[in-house]
């Protein structure tokens, strides 16, 4: 079943838990072949010739897996035990190659935190991670703050950053706290860096929208 609420898609599961777990690992591990092809496609250096047969086996491989496809995106899953499941989502999800994917954990003092690679395939400037890229994921963590633990629903309003230094790729923290709330508005702050030092600041005023 399929419930719309405001702009969001929840469907609601009859899977157990347990099942959610096992089929998670399933697709961990796919995901995590698809990639590592993704940052080979960018570093490869075989003969072209190798190029072309490579490509047609993957091509093969698409076509396996969409003989049996869902109709448009994944959406958001919940069962009757309060798990849910965003696999599709672009920052955190499990059967998303895109998603570095982010694992987000509790921050001591209160908000997330979160520690990430980003490796060949989140490059903008030469060696250094894209500012969309890093602007992508603190949007992320800091909806996901602003949501307290999801207790309530948040969508991004305003979102400014400051880019202080430049991010290289290789290991990126994050952490989000929320500075304070104004009736339906959650100011949330944030930061991105090396695990050495932060590179760039971000606030965001996050909304719980009218019809949540
Ligand atoms: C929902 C809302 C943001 C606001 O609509 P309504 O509910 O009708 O709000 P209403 O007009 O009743 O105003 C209430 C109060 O709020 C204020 N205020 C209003 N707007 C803004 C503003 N832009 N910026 C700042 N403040 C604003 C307004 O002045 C008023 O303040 P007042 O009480 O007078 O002091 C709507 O414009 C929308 O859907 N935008 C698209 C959002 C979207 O697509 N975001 C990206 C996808 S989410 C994502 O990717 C991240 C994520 C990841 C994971 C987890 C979670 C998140």
């Amino acid at each position: 079943m399929t419930e719309v609420i405001g702009l969001s898609a929840f469907a609601h599961s009859d899977l157990p838990t347990e099942e959610v777990e096992r089929q998670q690992e399933v697709y961990d591990a796919l995901t995590d072949a698809v990639r590592g092809l993704v940052d080979a496609t960018i570093r490869s250096t075989v003969p072209e010739e190798r190029i072309r047969s490579v490509e047609e086996r993957v091509r093969a491989l698409t076509e396996e897996l969409r003989s049996e496809q869902l109709p448009g995106p994944f959406g958001i899953h919940y069962n009757d035990e309060g798990r849910s499941w965003n696999w599709g989502n672009v920052v955190v999800g499990r059967r998303n190659a895109i998603a570095p994917p982010m694992e987000l954990l509790e921050r001591p003092g209160g908000g997330l935190r979160a520690q990430v690679e980003l490796g060949a395939a989140y490059e903008g400037p030469p060696g250094l991670v894209h500012g969309g890229v890093t602007m992508l994921l603190l949007d992320h963590l800091m909806g996901e703050v602003g949501s307290d633990g999801h207790r309530r629903v948040t969508m991004t309003g305003t979102l400014t950053g400051r880019y202080a230094a430049p991010t290289p790729l290789g290991p990126v923290v994050l952490e989000g706290w929320i500075a304070r709330e104004e009736g339906r508005k959650v100011f949330v702050e944030a930061t991105l860096g090396t695990p050495e030092a932060v590179t760039v600041e971000a606030h965001g005023v996050f909304i719980i929208p009218s019809w949540a």
